[in-house]
């Protein structure tokens, strides 16, 4: 008995297999989803996926438990107008922009879930947040979360206005503290160390840092105060870093909201 074994009856259609795609299929598979019950639909699908005993740019099962939508908000009018009607199958989304109105559209009677995750999924360190359409059941919900279970951590949210917020945090997020470890990095080789030490140094200190914060019991500004001794280097580092004009609190904010305004954006138009 597994979470997956009505898909494993059923099917799942995974259209677009790329990196977010592509992760979320290495997590079913690691977690009991039969190869053989999942039709993958990508007209570039990379090599790694061809002889894995998956269904292949194959004719769609008539009645597969979820459909899986994981191509680019641009790509989707043209990938949604490649999937013929539905009977019975959950639509699952994890297009940042896209709304919950556009499947419904193209799949009138449909339960659907929007959801976002993030690249850290591909390591089963992902966090995935959704929000079903009012035809999507309990059942739904909790088998779209199974999936996403399968790459990490799930939330649930109130409102499909909040996904757009969601998008800039934690779906983008990724590239923000990646970002932070190349400018910590160069910043170690301002200081004068060689660029693999400082980048080896920066790499695990953020690694190290993100573990700490999620094992520890306290809240992160007592994880930081932690580290701060009265009149030492963390304080002296800090005064720049919390800098309530020019510090990473207005900056980070300015990030979100324009990753968020990006997410609205493409909900409008699509592009
Ligand atoms: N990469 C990320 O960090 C995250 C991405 N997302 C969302 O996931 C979706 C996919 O993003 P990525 O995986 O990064 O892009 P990607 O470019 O790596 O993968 C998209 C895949 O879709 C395929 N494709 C294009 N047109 C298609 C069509 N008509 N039918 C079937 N397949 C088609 C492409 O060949 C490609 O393999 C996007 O909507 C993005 O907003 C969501 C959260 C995080
Ligand atoms: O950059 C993007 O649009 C996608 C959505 C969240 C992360 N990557």
């Amino acid at each position: 008995m597994s979470e997956f074994d009505d898909i494993n009856e059923r099917g799942l259609v995974l259209v677009g297999c790329g990196r977010m795609g592509g992760a979320m299929l290495k997590g079913w598979l690691a977690r009991g989803l039969q190869p053989g019950s999942v039709t993958v639909i990508d007209p570039k699908l990379a090599p790694e996926w061809q002889d894995k005993g998956l269904r292949v740019n194959a004719p769609l099962p008539d009645n597969a438990a979820v459909l899986v939508l994981a191509v680019k908000p641009q790509m989707m009018a043209d990938a949604l107008g490649e999937v013929p009607s539905l009977t019975d199958t959950l639509v699952v989304s994890v297009a940042a922009g896209t709304t919950i109105a556009t499947y419904e559209a193209t799949f009138p009677n449909a339960a659907v879930v929007r959801v976002m995750p993030n690249t850290p999924s591909a390591i089963g360190q992902g966090i995935s947040a959704l929000i079903g359409n009012h035809r999507a059941t309990a059942a739904d919900l909790d088998l779209a979360e199974a999936l996403m279970r399968a790459v990490g951590r799930v939330v649930r949210l109130d409102s499909e206005d909040q996904m757009d917020a969601v998008t800039g945090l934690s779906g983008s997020g990724p590239a923000y503290v990646f970002h932070m470890i190349e400018a910590m990095a160069q910043a170690g080789e301002a200081e004068g160390l060689s660029p693999d030490l400082a980048l080896e140094l920066a790499r695990m200190t953020v690694a190290g840092a993100g573990a700490l914060a999620i094992d520890a019991d306290e809240d992160p500004a007592v994880l930081r105060e932690n580290v701060t001794s009265p009149g030492g280097t963390t304080a002296a580092g800090l005064r720049v870093l919390m800098d309530a004009q020019d510090g990473l609190r207005p900056l980070m904010t300015r990030t979100v909201a324009a990753a968020a305004e990006r997410g609205r954006e493409l909900g409008r138009n699509g592009k």
